[in-house]
């Protein structure tokens, strides 16, 4: 499978519980591009269950769209400049500023969760990316996120 976008994290940046490849207890999420727009896939383990046992943990939820819009937002940026992400020279890289988070039904635990991006848009410093979270094909969860370059 292609590199993800965290795989070009430099190793100081790979911390991160959510999608840090030298976080040893973290969730590795990976992203990738699905045309235009971004995708990466999850399967929460047990333990990350919400009310009852068989829905997934909002928090959980809210940490997979912090991570993918993150990514997502670097990834675009790269592209607006004809670039990919580990192409040579300096590497544009993004902060989370902002994340709404709309939990629209329960998320079942069990199932292979897609978590989708899409550019809504972008300037100097800050990208705006629309996101989505499904299982079985239904939207459990969307949000949107303000991303902001981070300066080196
Ligand atoms: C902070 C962590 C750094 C780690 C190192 C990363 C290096 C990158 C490498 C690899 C990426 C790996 C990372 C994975 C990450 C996964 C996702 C996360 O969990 S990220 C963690 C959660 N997020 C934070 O902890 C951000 C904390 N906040 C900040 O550090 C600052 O507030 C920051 C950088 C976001 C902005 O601070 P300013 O001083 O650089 O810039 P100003 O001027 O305040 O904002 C820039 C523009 O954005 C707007 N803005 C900022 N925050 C906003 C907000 N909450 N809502 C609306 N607008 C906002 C401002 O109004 C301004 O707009 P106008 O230029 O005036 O048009």
């Amino acid at each position: 499978m292609d590199a993800a976008f965290q795989d070009f994290y430099a190793e100081k940046f790979s911390h991160c519980h959510g999608c840090g490849k030298n976080n040893p207890a973290g969730h590795h999420l990976k992203s990738r591009w699905d045309g235009d727009d971004t995708i990466a896939r999850f399967l929460p383990k047990p333990e990350y269950s919400g009310g009852v046992p068989d829905h997934v943990y909002g928090g959980l939820i809210a940490s997979l769209l912090d991570c993918h819009g993150a990514a997502s937002a670097a990834a675009f940026a790269h592209r607006a400049q004809n670039r990919e992400m580990g192409s040579e020279g300096e590497p544009i890289r993004y902060v989370t500023a902002s994340l709404k988070v709309d939990f629209r039904r329960p998320t079942p635990m069990g199932i292979e969760l897609v978590i989708k991006g899409k550019l809504r848009s972008m300037d100097e410093r800050k990208v705006w990316v629309d996101l989505t979270l499904s299982a079985n094909g239904e939207v459990c969860a969307s949000g949107e996120m303000l991303a902001v370059r981070y300066r080196q």
